[in-house]
């Protein structure tokens, strides 16, 4: 029997997923003998849900939410040996892995648009003993956008994260690091430092480099300088899509590193938004490791 389960985070976005379930279930109903939704009731059972699917040998996974969600969802997946097919569908306020892959930001045409015929595999990161999706990172810019709470996101938009960016941008502060990696190593300051699995984010690509979700490599950013003016040429430089080419970046191209902060600081690591480790860290890419649909091609 192929059943599939959908996960709805019914606190993610504008709150008003549940209305696009009815189509969603008649659209699941022409590919599947059993259709299960969940709705999530708190923080962090999305995981313990998507890990019981593996376990039960779930076909494919659907998931309504942002960015927290997928994370979370991830995080019940990776280290399983069946793991569903994952749907996803934009459910959130910004959804930015999802803009990867989906230009219909809209969840009710976002279903329309969902390929069940089509499938692809794309990378996931390991830090430490937890799993990202599109990217781990930190700094005090980052501090900033996680510290962007929901009702900003969803009045500002991705204004909001600007907005919080600028507010944070005169509080210098640079670790002292060390990274060792199969692509090249660096021992510096750094005020921060993200390693993306996808160069990405909206329709910025940061560099010329690959924008595959599958490239099997972690694309490394190192801000080395501290200071505003050259956290304003990187912001500058990222737009433009040239970070790499920046003079106080280091960017390393690699599929595993190891980084520490060398006077014993106490640094959180960002995963796809989520505080959820510390350095040291260790990060690696575990290549193709879960399966996705596509939404369809545009004629
Ligand atoms: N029923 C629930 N009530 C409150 N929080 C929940 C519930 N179910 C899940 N969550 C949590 O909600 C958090 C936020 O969800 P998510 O990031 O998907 O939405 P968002 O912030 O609107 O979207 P985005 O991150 O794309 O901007 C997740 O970390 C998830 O763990």
């Amino acid at each position: 029997m192929k059943k599939c389960l959908v996960l709805v985070n019914p606190a993610s976005g504008d709150g008003k997923s549940m209305e696009s379930i009815p189509k969603l279930e008649k659209r699941l109903e022409e590919d599947f003998d059993q259709v299960e939704i969940i709705e999530t009731k708190e923080e962090g059972q999305g995981e313990k849900l998507a890990q019981k699917a593996c376990r039960e040998k779930v076909h494919s996974l659907f998931v309504i939410g942002g960015d927290g969600t997928i994370h979370e969802i991830v995080n019940g997946l990776a280290e399983e040996d069946h793991r569903p097919i994952l749907g996803l569908l934009p459910g959130g306020t910004n959804n930015t892995y999802y803009r990867l892959i989906g230009e219909n930001q809209d969840l009710a045409a976002a279903i329309d648009d969902i390929d069940l015929k089509t499938t692809t595999e794309v990378d996931l990161g390991q830090c430490n003993d937890r799993f990202f999706i599109y990217y781990t990172c930190f700094g005090r810019l980052i501090d900033a956008t996680t510290s962007t709470d929901g009702e900003e996101k969803e009045r500002l938009g991705p204004m909001a994260y600007v907005k919080n960016i600028f507010k944070a941008l005169p509080e210098d502060e640079s670790y002292q690091i060390k990274l060792v990696s199969d692509g090249g190593n660096y021992q510096g300051p750094a005020s921060h430092v993200y390693a993306f699995l996808v160069a990405q984010m909206g329709n910025l690509n940061f560099s010329e480099i690959s924008s595959s979700l599958s490239s099997g490599k972690l694309y490394v950013f190192i801000l080395t300088n501290a200071k505003t003016a050259s956290k304003l040429t990187a912001l500058k430089d990222m737009v433009m899509g040239q970070l790499d080419k920046n003079e106080d970046i280091q960017a390393i191209t690699c599929s595993q590193l190891s980084i520490e902060e060398l006077r014993g600081e106490s640094v959180d690591l960002d995963m796809d938004g989520e505080m959820e480790a510390k350095l040291p860290a260790q990060i690696r890419v575990l290549p193709k490791h879960i399966r996705i649909y596509l939404p369809k091609e545009k004629d």
